[in-house]
């Protein structure tokens, strides 16, 4: 798997530090609120896993799965909800947790989707953000790392489905695409 690893962006290190400086920061923020912690299914699994045990105060959580890319690594602009939350957010503050916000266009409708549901509040916590890439105006209002226009895997960033389990964010040697 790694022999298609061109650099490593992000180590494990970095990525650990960071997460925890996040979790501080979400701790203040959200102190005697009642909060729900939304993983957006697949990628923002191992962040989200790793950032709610450095948020020091209690908390639910919950997933969503949505539809926007295939197995290209273009976006369709069509996001479908593949699987909804288990139930209705009118007394929670709801925190979003994305692994990587690219064009905005998941997080344009899924902000919009929950603002519907009249939750307390909705906010974003994204591990990466590039924002040289939007297609519309949405900013995470808490991001790990801002990185360029690169595509990246591991740490839940897959290409084809594979690399999820990187413990670090690298970046892809050409090959790798031709591989498949
Ligand atoms: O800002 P955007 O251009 O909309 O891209 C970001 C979205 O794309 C990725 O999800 P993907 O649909 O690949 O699903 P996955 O998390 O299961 O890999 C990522 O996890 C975000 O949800
Ligand atoms: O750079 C990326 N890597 C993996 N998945 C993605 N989805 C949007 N951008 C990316």
């Amino acid at each position: 798997m790694e022999e298609y690893i061109a650099k490593v962006l992000i180590s494990r290190e970095e990525l650990a530090k960071r997460v925890a400086e996040l979790g501080a920061e979400i701790t203040r923020d959200y102190a005697g609120k009642n909060l729900l912690v939304l993983g957006i299914l697949k990628g923002a699994v191992p962040f989200m896993s790793d950032l709610i045990r450095e948020i020091r105060l209690p908390l639910a959580y919950d997933f969503m799965a949505l539809s926007s890319y295939g197995a290209s690594t273009q976006s369709s602009g069509v996001v479908r909800i593949l699987k909804d939350l288990e139930r209705s957010v009118e007394d929670v503050h709801i925190l979003i947790t994305e692994d990587i916000v690219d064009t905005g266009l998941t997080l344009n409708y899924l902000i919009a989707n929950l603002k519907a549901r009249n939750p307390l509040s909705v906010k974003v916590a994204t591990l990466l953000d590039k924002a040289g890439r939007r297609k519309v105006e949405v900013s995470p209002d808490y991001n790990c790392f801002s990185i360029p226009d690169e595509f990246v895997v591991g740490y839940g960033l897959d290409f084809n489905e594979e690399y999820r389990n990187l413990p670090y964010i690298g970046v892809l040697k050409p090959e790798a695409y031709k591989s498949i």
